[in-house]
């Protein structure tokens, strides 16, 4: 099952070897448990076995296997950051996307050896969402061939990109670039920050760490001002885009080739999503299996957690969940690699396609893995509550997905151009234009589901069903659209008023895909005990996500409460069927205790004596009487008690 999680034996061997050899390195583990640290102790940890890694990479992992790379990330550094995050997500994508073969070869190599850390430094404190608006301006001066990049007022300062704050010294800076009077919106310009030797900010800087967030604290998100501050023309990142010497703009071959840095982290972070969410269920399932409290049969002892049906329905839709986002992630990093390969030889087709993919994906997977991950910290009581669990550690890092990369429901307003334009194709009778994605757009309809009419539906009959929904919610919120536009409105106008019903059929497209996706990895399963398991997870997944969308297939008929009622049959036979598998398809992902960091959700299942160990350790119990007590305390209540006497 491993490998089928993680893409092949290859690297879920690969996986296990790493973890092998980390669990021999005591120097590569947390010194104290992370919870118990201060924000300064961590990010100083953190650096510690950021040097280590740096040192001792190439023993352990194969440096330039992506996925080996982020495995011992997770092992070592874990979710909560590090002072090179974003050098890696975000700053050598950046530049090996958008620099010219020179720019690398002065920079990208630099960048890949460590020699310089680096950062992407888009958002503003007064703009994230609206790129166009960004207000840092790089403004031309054609007599010394440099850009004078400027921070105009408080609300352009940078604020919030990730180890901008203490650890960068350079970073792919988005600003608006004006060349003889004449805005040519964001661009992406490389720019040294401070002193390579010193770490000092540099002249015309000024640069600092935002302050503590709800999670992700040992990132050093931080704020950035530019004041006249000069970088040579050479400084913009020129692959696609250039800037002669007497300031002639070159276009590049598609107008949003500079989000690039940004379509990749989309496309990655449905997998990271996908891990955080198992690593949530994995705690939560494993505590269930020990946790006892109640009982269904009186004449029997408490039965553990995992046996009631609310407890599996916690759970398991999410366990099923993670493995669909998991198997529609690695489609998603295909894509994009794809994508990126097209780019390189001048071939832009396929970047809207990527582009509305991965934004209503980013958008889907991070609220539902919010959800899951929330759902598994009540799963664990009061424990659950505790930051022995990590759930709360691990809720803070997963929901900051729905901000960062685009905010959940602007992102789902990009899928929804693409949706709409597709469903005037269908209204058009041009349906044979629609790219394989939303071909489902110009299919007909079967009048009603087929759902129960045969002994055990096959996925054909959800997935069409999934189709009717999506299909139905895209073409009537795209008629609103247009009906408000007919009446008058300005495109934008219609667009508002139309909005929540669009990011509806996002979702809805969306949560196909995902389906899709699920039941395209089972079909290639060839072993039968693996194909049966992830048989019942898939049928479990259908059942439960058509039950939440069911309205829209109630309202006109397409499905009925008979029908209704059978689906929800299914899913209580298949909580129950995946019953006794449930620990198994967690144990699945491999986490090693270290991984995950929770004292509740060890492989041992020694809950209480693994509790009470880290309650001991707790910084508070190193002393019997806090100086807290001494100071304000002791002389309350003996102020009271005198009072009294
Ligand atoms: C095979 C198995 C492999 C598995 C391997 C897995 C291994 C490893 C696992 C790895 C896990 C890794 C986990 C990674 C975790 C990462 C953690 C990261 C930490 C935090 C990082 C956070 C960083 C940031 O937040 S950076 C800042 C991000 N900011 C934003 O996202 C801003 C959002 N706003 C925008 O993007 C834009 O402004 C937008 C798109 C909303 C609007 O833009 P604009 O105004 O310019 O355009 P529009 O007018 O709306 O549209 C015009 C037109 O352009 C199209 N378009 C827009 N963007 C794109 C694009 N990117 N590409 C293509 N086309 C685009 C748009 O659709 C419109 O098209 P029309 O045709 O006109 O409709
Ligand atoms: C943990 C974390 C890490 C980050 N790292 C980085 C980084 O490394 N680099 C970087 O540059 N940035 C980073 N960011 C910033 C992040 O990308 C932005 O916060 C994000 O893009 C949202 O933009 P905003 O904050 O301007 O939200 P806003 O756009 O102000 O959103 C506020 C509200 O307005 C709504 N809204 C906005 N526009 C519209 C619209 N057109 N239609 C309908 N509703 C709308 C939103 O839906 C939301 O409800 C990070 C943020 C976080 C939380």
């Amino acid at each position: 099952m491993a490998a089928q999680i993680y893409s092949g034996e290859k690297y879920a061997s690969r996986r296990r070897e790493i973890s092998a050899n980390l669990a021999k390195r005591p120097e590569f583990h947390d010194s104290k448990p992370l919870p118990f640290m201060t924000r300064e102790e961590k990010i100083l940890e953190s650096s510690r076995k950021l040097t280590l890694i740096s040192k001792h990479m190439n023993e352990i992992i194969d440096p330039s296997d992506k996925r080996e790379l982020y495995h011992l990330n997770c092992e070592v550094l874990g979710i909560e950051g590090n002072p090179m995050a974003l050098h890696g997500d975000m700053f050598i994508p950046a530049l090996t996307a958008q620099a010219s073969d020179e720019q690398q070869e002065k920079w990208l190599s630099r960048a890949l050896r460590r020699e310089i850390i680096g950062t992407y430094a888009q958002t503003e404190l007064g703009h994230g969402t609206n790129l166009r608006k960004l207000e840092t301006i790089a403004t031309y001066d054609v007599d010394t061939q440099e850009f004078v990049l400027h921070t105009p007022q408080i609300t352009a300062l940078k604020w919030w990109p990730g180890n901008l704050g203490k650890s960068s010294n350079y970073a792919v800076v988005v600003a608006l670039m004006i060349i003889k009077g004449k805005n040519y919106g964001p661009q992406t310009f490389m720019v040294p920050l401070r002193d390579e030797k010193t770490h000092q900010p540099l002249k015309g800087i000024t640069i600092g760490d935002i302050g503590p967030k709800l999670a992700y604290n040992i990132v050093d998100n931080g704020f950035l001002g530019f004041d006249h501050y000069r970088i040579p023309r050479t400084n913009l990142l020129m692959r696609h885009t250039r800037v002669e010497p007497d300031g002639t703009f070159v276009k590049p071959p598609h107008a949003k080739i500079n989000y690039s840095a940004m379509v990749h982290v989309r496309s990655y972070m449905i997998t990271g999503q996908a891990i955080m969410l198992a690593y949530a269920l994995t705690i939560a399932t494993r505590y269930s299996s020990v946790r006892r409290q109640g009982q269904i049969d009186t004449t029997q002892p408490e039965v553990k957690v995992l046996e009631y049906q609310t407890q599996q329905h916690r759970l398991f839709p999410s366990i099923a969940r993670a493995y669909a986002f998991v198997f529609a992630g690695a489609e998603t990093v295909r894509l994009y690699e794809r994508v990126l390969q097209e780019v390189e030889t001048g071939n832009v087709s396929l970047m809207a396609d990527l582009h509305a993919l991965t934004s209503g994906l980013k958008s889907v997977v991070t609220h539902q893995t919010a959800q899951g991950i929330e759902q598994a910290r009540m799963a664990c009581g009061g424990h659950g509550y505790s930051q022995a669990s990590y759930i709360s550690e691990i809720f803070g890092v997963a929901v900051g997905g729905c901000t960062y990369e685009g905010e959940n429901l602007v992102m789902l307003q990009q899928l929804a151009r693409y949706l709409v334009k597709s469903a005037g194709l269908v209204q058009a009778g041009q349906s044979s234009k629609l790219g394989p994605l939303v071909a489902y757009l110009g299919a007909k309809s079967d009048s009603t589901s087929l759902i129960d009419r045969t002994p055990t539906p096959g996925f054909a009959e959800y997935v069409k069903t999934f189709q009717h929904i999506a299909r139905k919610q895209t073409l009537k919120a795209a008629q609103k659209l247009f009906g408000f536009m007919e009446k008058g409105d300005t495109r934008e106008v219609a667009w508002n008023k139309s909005t929540v019903e669009l990011n509806r059929a996002s979702r809805l497209h969306t949560r196909l895909y995902i389906v899709e996706a699920f039941v395209r990895r089972v079909e290639e399963v060839a072993d039968p005990r693996l194909k049966e398991v992830l048989t019942d997870l898939l049928r479990l997944h259908v059942n439960y996500e058509l039950l939440d969308v069911a309205a829209y297939a109630l309202e006109d008929g397409f499905l009925s409460s008979s029908q209704l009622d059978y689906i929800r049959e299914q899913l209580y036979f298949y909580l129950a069927k995946i019953r006794p598998n449930a620990v198994s398809l967690v144990d699945s992902w491999e986490f090693s205790d270290r991984e995950l960091r929770s004292v509740l959700g060890r492989r041992d299942g020694n809950v209480y004596e693994n509790l009470f160990a880290w309650a001991k350790a707790s910084p508070l119990n190193k002393t019997d009487v806090l100086p807290s007590v001494d100071k304000y305390l002791k002389p309350l209540m003996e102020s009271a008690r005198a009072s009294k006497l």
